[in-house]
């Protein structure tokens, strides 16, 4: 079988495939991280600095050739695929600029004599594990600020984005970054667990599922290793009887719809007070009527295919679910008949807590409204949620806004604001949706050797 392989999910062909690691190389790519490390550790944070630049310029010089690749890879418009590249590139800047401060030493005021402080340092060879929906942004929040933090990295990207994966190892290289210093690793399921268990591998992060963050987490607990993980949502956007109507339909459509709705942030149970329900699921549904659908690589594009064949399979069979157990569709609900991987921006309403809808992430172009008595009602629906990652809240009143944002369980609250990131701001959940941080400051001291030094008199 061929694991590593680009199929254009427009086509449903397959272009490319790439040969899976043996067992010796991933032990030797293993060896080398590790020497890389030790040289790497005891860089000036001006050369790391430099390196994290350069990179950031290469983004910026290859960024047409880049953006065709993952449009190619899982079919995200190349506009779309533009705008990641776009973020990466600043992401990679921001650690360039800001993460020597964050490196800096903080002093311990000691009750005693003496004195005391916390140095900060990369703890080794680390793993990262990234899924296909942002190939090369994802990535981004795990290499940028552990690059930085004087780790070395491995990288095992999802096996439908190995173009994308060997193209940001060069990247690295051309930025002349040491062998070693970041390596891509074509690596299967066993392999991974193996490369977690290796003594040299002091930590691993993980962007993906819950199958894969739980398979994940159990070896790397088994092994000791310190774990970020970064799952699912199933992420509420409230809108208040005070939301702006125009704004609030805007920010769900992007929110569901960008990258034909495959984000684990994505606004995927829209809850809006009764009082504006007609009013919004009108507008709303004009709006998504509007989406345009179609070949990822054309300029006025906003929807292209799903990212593959499984994922339009697994979409359908929870649509099929809802609407079998009498869920209403107002547009779409249908798997699109041509070769590739399409589904119809949709929208499903009446949906009851018995249907999978209600309970699984939809990761695709599917949103689900419901309609919420009052706040409290709203709130109960955000919360019946294994899932705790974001949510979005519409409201003209910011203080009535900034109350019930205290009452949902989630890791990160967007007001007046479609789901979305920015270097400086951490990025993360609770609950099903993961533990730890990536990005801003916090993204930082994930992977970290926060080592106390004590000076007696
Ligand atoms: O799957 C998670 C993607 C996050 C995209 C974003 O940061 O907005």
């Amino acid at each position: 079988m061929t694991m590593y392989a680009v199929t254009n999910p427009a086509t449903g062909n397959m272009v490319k495939s790439f040969t899976q690691a043996t067992d010796e190389e991933i032990r030797q790519k293993i060896a080398h991280a590790h020497q890389a490390y030790r040289e790497w550790r005891s860089s000036s944070l001006d050369k790391r600095t430099k390196l994290l630049n350069r990179v950031a310029d290469l983004y910026e010089e290859r960024r047409d050739l880049l953006a065709a690749i993952i449009t190619r890879e899982m079919g995200k418009p190349l506009f779309q695929a533009g705008i990641e590249i776009d973020i990466v590139t600043s992401i990679y800047r921001y650690y360039a600029n800001n993460g020597p401060e964050f490196l800096a030493d903080e002093p311990i005021a000691l009750d005693g004599p003496g004195k005391a402080m916390i140095r900060k340092e990369g703890m080794g060879v680390l793993l990262g594990i990234m899924p296909w929906n942002f190939p090369y942004y994802q990535v981004a929040r795990f290499a940028a600020p552990n690059i930085m933090n004087g780790n070395s990295l491995l990288l095992k990207h999802a096996p439908q984005c190995p173009e994308s994966a060997k193209a940001m190892e060069q990247i690295f290289l051309d930025a002349g970054a040491a062998e070693g210093l970041y390596i891509n690793v074509y690596a299967s399921n066993e392999q991974t667990a193996d490369i977690i268990a290796d003594p040299l591998v002091q930590g691993v992060s993980l962007t993906g599922s819950e199958r894969a963050g739980s398979a994940v987490a159990e070896v790397a607990g088994r092994h000791l290793k310190k774990v970020v993980l970064e799952l699912g949502g199933s992420d509420p956007f409230i809108v208040l009887s005070d939301a702006n109507m125009e704004t609030a339909v805007q920010q769900a459509l992007l929110g569901r719809f960008a990258n034909a709705g495959q984000a684990c942030n994505a606004a995927k149970r829209i809850i809006v007070e009764s009082s504006v329900y007609d009013e919004f699921l009108a507008a709303f549904t004009q709006a998504v009527e509007s989406i345009k659908v179609g070949d990822p690589m054309a300029d006025d594009t906003f929807m292209g295919p799903l990212s593959s064949e499984l994922a339009v399979e697994s979409l359908n069979a929870q649509v099929r679910d809802a609407i079998n157990q009498g869920a209403r569709v107002n547009t779409g609900g249908y798997r699109i008949e041509r070769a590739g991987a399409w589904f119809m921006p949709t929208i499903l309403t009446g949906v009851t807590s018995e249907m999978r809808v209600y309970r699984e992430e939809l990761f695709g172009p599917v949103a689900i409204v419901f309609n919420a008595e009052d706040e409290n009602e709203a709130v109960r629906l955000a919360n019946d949620s294994a899932y705790g990652l974001g949510a979005v809240i519409q409201s003209t009143d910011i203080n009535r806004a900034r109350q019930l944002a205290d009452r949902l369980d989630v890791g990160m609250v967007n007001i007046n604001e479609a789901p979305g990131s920015a270097p400086e701001i951490p990025f993360g959940g609770i609950k099903r949706s993961g533990f730890g941080r990536e990005l801003g400051r916090d993204g930082m001291e994930e992977f970290v050797n926060r080592k106390v030094v004590r000076i007696g008199e």
